[in-house]
């Protein structure tokens, strides 16, 4: 069987994880999976997991590790015949080691983006919560105002993206990212991106996405789309 390609991208909230993940998923034919939207999922479909998350993310906690690692690993043993790019896990130094303990990373994308830069994203950040399609009412706004372009359902804003909630959701971000961007760094693993725009960082992510997955990715699996 043709070698998989795995990788995982980290970031602080609004430095365009879901953004590049969407690109990369477009154009290399990676499967992205997002810890939060699958969290979404399991909350809309009462899971087990989903009603235990839904409790810590409402008081705007993480979910703990043994939860989360439980229900990604779950998801990622139904995904071991496709290469994949995980967004907003690990989160944790016990997640990453967990993960690494069950699947090898090719690649670690770390972005570093200002915080001034990070407050102005979310402000304008809107979800389409059931999809987790992404906007920016000044980067890549919807057709029509407040309304999701597939399904027509309406957008909403994350409670915690305004700028007064950030500054601690950014502090506690950067205490548990810190040991697990230094794990991938001391594997050899980690590639850091930093800028103010992604239409400026992606070139370098493109390339380098472009030199590590395998070219024998198989054609379905790889679909070039630029
Ligand atoms: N790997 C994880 N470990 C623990 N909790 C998580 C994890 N991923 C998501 N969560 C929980 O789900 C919530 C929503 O996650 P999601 O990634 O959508 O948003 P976020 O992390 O708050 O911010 P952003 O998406 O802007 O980075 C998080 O605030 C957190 O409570
Ligand atoms: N102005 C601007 N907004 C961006 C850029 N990249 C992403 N965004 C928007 O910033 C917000 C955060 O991006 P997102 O991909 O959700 O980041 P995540 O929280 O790390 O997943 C979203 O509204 C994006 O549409 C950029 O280069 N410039």
């Amino acid at each position: 069987m043709s070698k998989l390609f795995r990788a995982v991208i980290l970031g602080p909230p609004g430095s365009g994880k879901g953004t590049i993940s969407e690109r990369v998923a477009n154009s290399f034919g990676l499967k992205h999976l997002s810890s939060g939207d699958f969290l979404r999922e399991n909350i809309a479909a009462k899971t087990e997991a989903g009603v235990l998350a839904k409790t810590y993310i409402e008081k705007g906690a993480l979910v703990p590790d043994h939860v989360m690692t439980r229900l990604m690993l779950s998801r990622l043993e139904e995904m071991t015949r496709h290469s994949w790019l995980l967004d907003g896990f690990p989160r944790t130094l016990a997640q990453a080691k967990v993960l690494n303990s069950a699947f090898e990373l090719d690649v670690v994308i770390s972005l570093n983006i200002p915080l001034e830069t990070l407050k102005e994203r979310l402000r304008h950040r809107w979800i389409h919560p059931a999809s987790g399609r992404v906007y920016n009412m000044c980067f890549n706004p919807p057709r029509v105002q407040g309304v999701d372009d597939i399904s027509g359902e309406p957008l909403i804003q994350h409670e915690d993206d305004r700028p007064e909630a950030l500054v601690a959701r950014l502090r506690h971000y950067k205490d548990v990212a810190k040991p697990v961007i230094d794990l991938y760094r001391a594997k050899g693993i980690l590639h850091m991106f930093s800028d103010t725009e992604t239409d400026r960082i992606w070139p370098y992510i493109s390339s380098l996405l472009s030199t590590k997955i395998p070219t024998d990715l198989g054609d379905a699996q790889r679909v070039r789309t630029h």
